[in-house]
């Protein structure tokens, strides 16, 4: 038998996506643990893989950890990984008013697990990126910056979708697809 994943987040939201997400045929059992871990400077895979670490030193067992960015090509990638500090400052108006001055609004969502089976392992990184535009804030208020975030193909936000399509085309779907794949191949290979 497996040892359970604990899933280190300070984030319900990020939690409550994962679940539905990921759904009951996940092979693995996921548990989840909030703890406040340092944020960590450095490139979207620098900060994964540092996140992972600390949380499997804390945890002491497999962890799983996820870091969110959104980077505007205009900006050069920029908030990226800093998103969280902008929006807590900016909140979704001050985003959006970023880009005012730039005519490409074009954006990436990008999300990137880390996994790692043990303190002294190395993580694995599983990363999902879906493209779309930055707009005026519209819809629901109940996570982040999903208000500004439209993405390629539709003309409604993140936070305007139901959250069932959401979790159909997101980063975090895509990133969790690759999770997936690769425990159904690990245990085709056990069993
Ligand atoms: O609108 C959204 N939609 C999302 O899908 C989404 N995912 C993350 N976020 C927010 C939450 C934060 O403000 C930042 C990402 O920062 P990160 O460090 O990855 O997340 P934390 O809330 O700190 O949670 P952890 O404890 O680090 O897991 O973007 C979204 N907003
Ligand atoms: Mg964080």
């Amino acid at each position: 038998m497996s040892k359970p994943i604990t899933f280190v987040t300070g984030n319900a939201k990020k939690l409550e996506e994962l679940v539905a997400i990921l759904g009951p045929s996940f092979p693995r059992t996921i548990v989840s643990k909030k703890i406040d871990l340092p944020e960590l400077q450095g490139d979207i895979d620098e900060i994964a893989i540092k996140k992972c670490k600390e949380a499997a030193r804390q945890v002491n067992g497999p962890v799983l950890v996820e870091d969110t960015s959104l980077c505007f090509n205009a900006l050069e990638g920029l908030p990226g990984p800093y998103i969280k500090w902008f929006l807590e400052k900016l909140q979704p108006e001050g985003l959006y008013r970023l880009l005012h001055g730039w005519e490409d609004k074009s954006a990436q969502a990008v999300c990137t697990f880390g996994y790692c089976d043990s303190a002294d392992a190395e993580p694995l990184i599983f990363k999902g990126i879906t493209e779309g535009v930055i707009v005026e804030p519209r819809g629901p208020r109940d996570f982040g910056w999903d208000p500004v975030f439209q993405p390629k193909g539709y003309d409604k936000t993140y936070a305007e979708l139901p959250k069932s399509e959401k979790n159909t085309i997101s980063h975090r779907y895509r990133a969790l697809a690759l999770l997936q794949q690769h425990f159904e191949k690990q245990d085709k290979l056990i069993n």
